[in-house]
């Protein structure tokens, strides 16, 4: 690991490098019809969205963290040809039509920027109209004759600020995700161009790749350098955790982990939505699943895997991280302040180092209880951005991280 500028090996270690991405005109195509099929719970407000976000990433600069951005990586990688064909190939899975032709041809005419934020933020038919007014060579293709023009040609993906699911990184490298939700796809193809043409990710092994078994990296928690688990629900199937467990143990950096079966819920989504790492012996988690949460221990034998019997989550972590871990619980024990808080992602904090977090300045409660135990709470707003249903955590994708 000395000379490398990747590679994570637990949630706390000091956050040297992470990515993030700003979000814009891709949530100006949230409507009240089209939120919940897109993930959202609400319409944020797009300006003040991205205003807090800047503060999220200028509370990671002003801590010494490196800030990557998405949409800038991915201009750098469309650059390169080969990432180019293979960011268009990504939106199509049929030979080729009329509406096709016609969206490839206007993608051609756009410089890397340009053609990285259709990606994102996608593109109506009137769009297309009105900067490439050839749209009548369409006419033969009956999805454009019937689109109204408000249609999306091309998808937007209002989800990419969550950059926590579409890939993750182990000590040796990276892995882009399987997405589960058909809304959030086409994220993992677009991280993939990332790291197969971003010339700063070029000698970077890959350790799971998008065509597999669902796994989201909001499901995926370091919580011990060589310990991972992995909550297996609404994003994470069991053959996903046990595929990307088996990948892991064959980097010989991993050596447990723990499946942990989630509800299969909105409000739990992720694991990380229950809990997080706040120091190398805490977390914090919503107080219900302290008890109810179970593990399998999952370990390599061989070139297989041995599966343990399900115990208690926390025993089980503790035992795998050799350490007597603490829980800190979101909110109060009556169940509306902690399901009010879980559910505005007061226990999805962001490590900066052990004991120092980002989190939401909203979920009053949970940070004075994480003060009150001797962790550092950097907070930032967040009234726009949580109507997407994701914190810190969620909003960031550490690619480096000090062992
Ligand atoms: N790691 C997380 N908890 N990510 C939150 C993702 C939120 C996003 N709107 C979704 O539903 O997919």
């Amino acid at each position: 690991m000395m000379d490398r500028n990747y590679g994570v090996n637990s949630e706390v270690g000091v956050l040297k490098t992470v990515m993030l991405h700003r979000p814009g005109g891709e949530l100006k195509r949230l409507t009240p019809k089209n939120s919940s099929t897109l993930l959202f719970d609400g319409l944020p407000w797009v300006e003040r969205a991205g205003e807090e976000h800047d503060a999220f990433a200028g509370a990671l600069r002003d801590r010494g963290v490196e800030v990557l951005y998405v949409r800038e990586l991915l201009a750098e990688a469309l650059a390169v040809d080969k990432g180019r064909a293979a960011a268009v190939d990504s939106l199509y899975n049929e030979p080729e039509t009329a509406l096709e032709n016609l969206v490839r041809e206007f993608l051609d005419t756009l410089a890397p920027e340009q053609l990285a934020a259709v990606l994102i933020e996608g593109l109506t038919k009137q769009e297309l109209l009105d900067q490439f007014p050839a749209g009548s060579t369409a006419e033969t293709s009956l999805a454009w004759r019937m689109m109204r023009p408000q249609g999306f040609v091309i998808a937007p993906l209002p989800n990419t600020m969550f950059t926590r699911d579409s890939s993750l990184w182990l000590p040796t490298g990276a892995a882009v995700t399987s997405l589960a939700m058909p809304a959030r796809r086409r994220e993992t193809a677009l991280t993939s161009v990332i790291y197969n043409y971003h010339p700063r990710f070029a000698d970077v092994p890959h350790h799971y790749n998008h065509g597999l078994e669902s796994v989201e990296g909001g499901d995926v928690l370091l919580i011990a350098p060589g310990v991972l688990a992995i909550g297996v629900g609404e994003r994470t199937t069991a053959a996903g955790a046990e595929r990307l467990a088996r990948k892991a143990f064959k980097t010989g950096t991993v050596h447990e982990v723990l499946a942990v079966p989630i509800a299969q819920r909105r409000a739990t989504m992720h694991l990380d939505t229950i809990c997080t790492m706040v120091d190398e012996d805490k977390l914090v988690m919503y107080a219900p699943a302290e008890h109810q949460l179970s593990a399998y221990p999952l370990r390599p034998v061989g070139d297989d895997i041995a599966v343990g019997e399900a115990m208690p989550f926390v025993r089980a972590a503790s035992e795998a991280s050799k350490r007597d871990l603490q829980v800190i619980h979101t909110g109060t024990l009556d169940r509306v302040t902690a399901d009010r808080e879980q559910w505005d992602d007061g226990n999805n904090t962001l490590a900066l180092a052990p004991g120092r977090v980002i989190a939401y300045e909203r979920n009053t409660i949970t940070n004075e209880k994480l003060a009150k135990a001797g962790v550092e709470v950097v907070t930032i707003p967040g009234s726009e951005l949580v109507t997407g249903r994701g914190g810190p955590r969620c909003m960031s994708c550490p690619i480096w991280r000090e062992d």
